[in-house]
């Protein structure tokens, strides 16, 4: 099984901000997406988790095969830690809690209510969510945001462990997760997408006429 996208445009706030961007992932891969700040990773991982549109191009890419995790945990905060994995394993119809708590070390913060876990303590909760989703593609916006060097690794492991399994990761990261994979620079992407509105832009006469 693979996952596809050609020449595909992204766009955010109605501007087009990378355009006739080509790649595969394969069971079994780690694709590192990296550029400057704004650049356009978030708003490429969002069309690829089927939370909007492509402005072009065409993506052989199911949204019930992602699992999507965001710079917003998606984290209810008067839940304890079990809860909101419960609640969650509920929505994707699958998934052992107690599993998840106990691979991203959460076990002894299980009853505590998701609004009082420390920020490191929350990323780690948001992230036990794609252990337990039983999705094949993970896709991660700077997943490791708040973790220390130990859990930092116990995400890379866990990434590791995935792939080994037949799933496959793309990761928007600015930090060396030592993880063997492939990495996709979107910056002649954005390129290709300014060049082309730029070509779009109307001349003087169209513009005032
Ligand atoms: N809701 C929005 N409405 C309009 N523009 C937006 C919106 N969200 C993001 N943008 C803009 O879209 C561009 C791409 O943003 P995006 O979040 O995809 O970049 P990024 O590569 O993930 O950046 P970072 O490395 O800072 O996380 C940026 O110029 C950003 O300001």
């Amino acid at each position: 099984m693979s996952w596809q996208a050609d020449t595909l445009a992204c766009q955010r706030g109605g501007r087009v901000l990378l355009a006739g961007l080509s790649l595969r992932l394969a069971k079994g891969q780690v694709l590192i997406l990296r550029g400057p700040n704004g650049v356009g990773k978030t708003t490429l991982l969002r069309t690829l988790a089927g939370l909007q549109p492509a402005a072009g191009g065409t993506l052989n890419w199911p949204a019930d095969d992602m699992a999507y995790a965001s710079h917003a945990d998606g984290i209810k905060a008067t839940l304890s830690a079990r809860e909101n994995l419960a609640f969650w394993a509920g929505i994707y119809g699958a998934g052992d809690p107690e599993n998840a708590l106990e691979t991203f070390g959460l076990t002894p913060l299980a009853g505590r209510a998701a609004g009082t876990l420390s920020a490191g303590q929350r990323r780690r909760l948001g992230l036990a969510r794609l252990v337990l989703s039983h999705r094949p593609v993970w896709l991660c916006d700077e997943p490791t945001v708040s973790l220390d060097a130990e859990h930092t690794e116990v995400f890379a492991n866990a990434v590791r462990a995935h792939c080994a399994k037949g799933g496959a990761a793309v990761l928007a990261t600015h930090i060396d997760l030592g993880l063997t994979g492939e990495t996709l620079d979107l910056t002649p992407f954005a390129a290709a997408a300014a060049q082309a509105t730029q070509t779009e832009t109307p001349g003087f006469d169209e513009a005032f006429l």
